[in-house]
């Protein structure tokens, strides 16, 4: 699903009014009318006070014709209208008129601290004060106003975006953003809502089809795409009858040390669950028996170095190369690590200390084979970029160096994002019982299984990264988030694969908690 920028959100709407021969009140409608049937659908008549509070702009408009909906189907509902501007919409002003001929009275103004109503545990806020057009930081009282209802205690449903939030720009800190439970949002979701300085203010969120002109929405470049279950099963390479353990691939896992030999045994493992047709764990000699006696399905070569690897002689002819998980970054290791990557010429997933040392030595980025993964998660990310102001900064020098550099990178995270060039992948699977130590030497080796069983360098990262995250939910149905660690993921990765093409009206569907 594309991510699109408030500006592109606005042409999407005015391509919509010139094709569509509607109107932007028409629209307006089909948005509120949209909102009103998910909303009723849960709420199914209850009488439970309802307070929406409504800006003055095209958002402020949905929220007026919400209201108006809800009044008509006999919901308890008090409108308020922050009175900041003059500058009314004209879609709001029709709007505004409309619910006056249905409650023969005008909405609520508030202009000041003053005129903020007492709001009760009971109440539900519908928060339609500004959308994708707001421009700059709320201040004065309106700031004070998106406060005072954070601080309450009642459920917050925002109409769009939640008021304060820009959809694709950086906030300073203090800003006043709306911290919603459940977020309606139109067509799109907004780049913001899966950024870790921002997310959280978004609650769950649905996005609703809002019907905007399919042609503009096909032939637009996106901001980012995010991920859907659909584009998960079209990236899945099912196997043929007619195949043996040579169809599927080598990998070869670099990984281990002395007291870290679990990641060499966890990446090596999930390359294993993910369908590698081989695997063989390259380790220091100590970790041998430890690793033989974890995974009777991968073979080893021992370095010669007993407590960490020193040296790297083999062949990498046919086989996919995923170095770094536990290595640690003493000299000999680290030239190990150079000789393997300048040796290996098709796509290397390097993550953990793999990335530590190239951090170290740059010069060694020029030696990686085109298309190559990195997994760093930020502390790492930060030694290879240097320190980043804020989120989307954070996206731009990822974006830079993956172009500068051939690379995929693979931004670790809540939502983890896959840079290649100048397009972006968010993830929506996974969950925070995934932040468990070894569960990123997991990620590496389903990558590395994927790119040996065929799949090209970006696919078999996205692909990777939405089966770890859903692998992740499905363990969590059965562990819970504490319960989840990285050998469980890693065992439940075929059961996310059957999942994937699992009805999902049957059980055992992945609890989504974003
Ligand atoms: N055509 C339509 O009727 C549609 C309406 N939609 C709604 O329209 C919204 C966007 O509407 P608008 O572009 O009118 O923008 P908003 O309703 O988000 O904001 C209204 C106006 O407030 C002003 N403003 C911005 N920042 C401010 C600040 N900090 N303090 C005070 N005033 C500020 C701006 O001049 C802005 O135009 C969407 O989020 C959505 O809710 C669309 O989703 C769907 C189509
Ligand atoms: N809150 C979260 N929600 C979803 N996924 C998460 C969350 N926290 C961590 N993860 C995932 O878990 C993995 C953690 O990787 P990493 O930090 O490298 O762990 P380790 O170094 O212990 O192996 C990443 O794939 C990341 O996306
Ligand atoms: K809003």
């Amino acid at each position: 699903m594309k991510i699109l920028s408030a500006q592109q959100l606005a042409e999407a709407d005015k391509s919509t009014i010139d094709k569509q021969q509607i109107s932007s009140n028409d629209l307006m409608e089909r948005v509120a009318t949209l909102v009103f049937e998910r909303i009723h659908q849960r709420l199914n008549g209850a009488p439970v006070p309802i307070k929406i509070f409504c800006g003055i702009g095209n958002n402020g408009g949905d929220g007026l014709a919400i209201a108006r909906h809800m009044i008509q189907h006999g919901y308890q509902v008090t409108v308020y209208v922050t009175n900041c501007s003059k500058k009314r919409s004209p879609d709001f002003l029709v709007n505004y008129d409309r619910i006056k001929d249905v409650t023969n009275d005008w909405p609520i103004l508030l202009s000041c601290k003053e005129d903020f109503p007492e709001i009760s545990s009971q109440d539900i806020i519908i928060d339609a004060i500004f959308g994708t057009g707001i421009n700059r930081a709320l201040d004065g009282w309106m700031a004070d106003l998106i406060h005072y209802l954070n601080e309450s205690k009642t459920f917050k449903v925002a109409v769009d975006m939640p008021s304060g939030l820009y959809a694709n720009t950086a906030h300073k800190k203090e800003d006043a953003i709306l911290k919603a439970d459940h977020t309606f949002t139109f067509q799109t979701p907004k780049l913001s809502f899966f950024l870790p300085e921002t997310g959280d203010n978004v609650g769950t969120f649905e996005v609703i089809n809002i019907g905007l002109d399919p042609e503009y929405m096909m032939q637009v470049a996106p901001l980012a795409q995010v991920i859907s279950r659909e584009a998960a099963q079209n990236m899945y390479q099912p196997r043929k009858k007619f195949t043996h353990k040579g169809n599927y691939g080598h990998v070869l896992t670099f990984a281990g040390s002395k007291g870290k030999m679990g990641a060499a045994v966890l990446s090596a493992g999930a390359a294993i669950n993910a369908g590698a047709g081989k695997v063989t764990a390259y380790i220091p000699e100590d970790g041998n028996v430890m690793l033989q006696s974890s995974l009777p399905e991968v073979m080893t070569l021992q370095s010669e170095g007993e407590d960490h690897i020193t040296d790297f002689e083999h062949s990498l002819k046919d086989t996919v190369l995923c170095i770094g998980p536990g290595i640690g970054t003493e000299k000999d290791t680290c030239s190990a690590f150079a000789k393997a990557v300048i040796k290996q010429s098709s796509p290397i997933v390097i993550d953990a200390d793999g990335i530590l040392i190239l951090a170290q030595q740059p010069e060694l980025l020029k030696d990686l084979p085109k298309d190559s993964i990195l997994t760093p998660h930020d502390g790492e990310l930060k030694q290879l970029l240097g320190e980043w102001k804020d989120d989307y900064e954070r996206l731009e020098k990822a974006q830079e160096f993956s172009k500068e550099h051939n690379l995929i990178l693979v931004l670790k995270g809540a939502h983890t994002i896959t840079v290649a060039g100048s397009s972006q992948y968010v993830n929506d699977t996974g969950n925070p019982g995934m932040a468990t130590a070894g569960s990123g030497d997991v990620l590496s080796g389903v990558i590395a299984a994927f790119l040996a069983q065929g799949y090209d360098p970006l696919t078999a990262t996205v692909f990777a990264v939405y089966i770890h995250g859903a692998s992740g939910d499905l363990a969590a149905q059965t562990y819970a988030h504490e319960g989840l660690k990285a050998s469980v993921i890693s065992n439940f990765i075929g059961a996310s694969i059957l999942q994937l093409f699992r009805n999902p009206q049957q059980p055992q569907e992945p609890q989504r908690t974003q």
